[in-house]
């Protein structure tokens, strides 16, 4: 699905991404994790063929970027970002926000097709917001929002899912509920890559994690080898327990450590 092999990046004296190699296969589903600043929205933006690296080879869906219509891949790949977020204009419906999903558009300025609008309908009401469609986006909340976002990803009928701190700002319930929407994307043949700060966000759902630590990649594989206190530790410095709650971990930071 994605392979990425020595990747580097530089930008002035800084080595941002210091040769990551990450080989992300099909039904699997990742979690990128690490502190801020550690790198991970540059890896994302490199899946997207928004940044390059320095160094290195990136393949996404078979598709060797530097050779390939990056334009093309990006038609198979949903992404959610907080600046992609902002983008979204707060007066549109949001059946319409929806339904611009399905070209990459921000915004349309000509008559949208009938099956666009049904299609778009129909995801939200999926999504239990089917009361909520003809409302401005702005006058949803942050959760439903994001839950928003995630229907203008689905629009295109993506392979590959990215999304960047979904549930940032977010209480814990819509947190919850958002996290709900995920799972229940199993039922669909997407992967799934997912950048958060949160263990706990670590839903079933997802198989492998990948850490990452000032641009180095720490750990890389399946998420119990990778989740382990002393792993993690390498990463945060903070010396922690690790406890699995009906398949999500939950993390303790001991007493004294800092
Ligand atoms: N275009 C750029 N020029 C210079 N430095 C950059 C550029 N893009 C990113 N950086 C730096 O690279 C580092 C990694 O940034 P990145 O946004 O990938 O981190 P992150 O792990 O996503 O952080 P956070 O969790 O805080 O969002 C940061 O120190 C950032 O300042």
């Amino acid at each position: 699905m994605i392979s990425m092999q020595h990747i580097k990046l530089r930008r002035e004296e800084r080595q941002i991404l210091d040769d990551v190699s990450l080989d992300m296969r099909e039904g699997q589903h990742w979690v990128i994790l690490g502190r801020n600043g550690s790198g991970k929205t540059t890896l994302l933006e490199m899946m997207t063929g928004y940044m390059f690296p320095s160094s290195g080879v990136i393949d996404v869906m078979g598709n060797r970027y530097g050779e390939c219509d990056i334009r093309e891949v990006r038609t198979k790949i949903g992404y959610i970002s907080q600046s992609l977020m902002e983008k979204l204009t707060l007066r549109d419906p949001v059946w319409e926000v929806v339904a611009t999903g399905a070209y990459g558009f921000l915004r349309f300025y000509q008559e949208i097709p009938t099956d666009v609008q049904e299609k778009a309908r129909g995801i939200i009401q999926d999504m239990n917001l089917g009361h909520m469609a003809d409302q401005p986006l702005g006058t949803l909340s942050q959760g439903e929002r994001k839950k928003i976002m995630l229907a203008r990803a689905l629009m295109a009928d993506p392979q590959l899912l990215i999304l960047d701190e979904p549930c940032a700002g977010l209480d814990l319930y819509e947190r919850e509920k958002f996290l709900d929407q995920i799972e229940y994307l199993k039922n669909r043949n997407i992967s799934l890559v997912y950048v958060t700060h949160h263990l706990e966000e670590i839903v079933p759902l997802f198989t492998h994690v990948a850490l990452i630590h000032e641009g180095k990649l720490i750990a890389a594989g399946e998420k119990q080898d990778v989740l382990t206190p002393e792993i993690l530790k390498q990463a945060y410095e903070v010396p922690l327990t690790l406890e699995w709650v009906d398949g999500r971990p939950w993390i303790r930071v001991r007493a004294g450590g800092l």
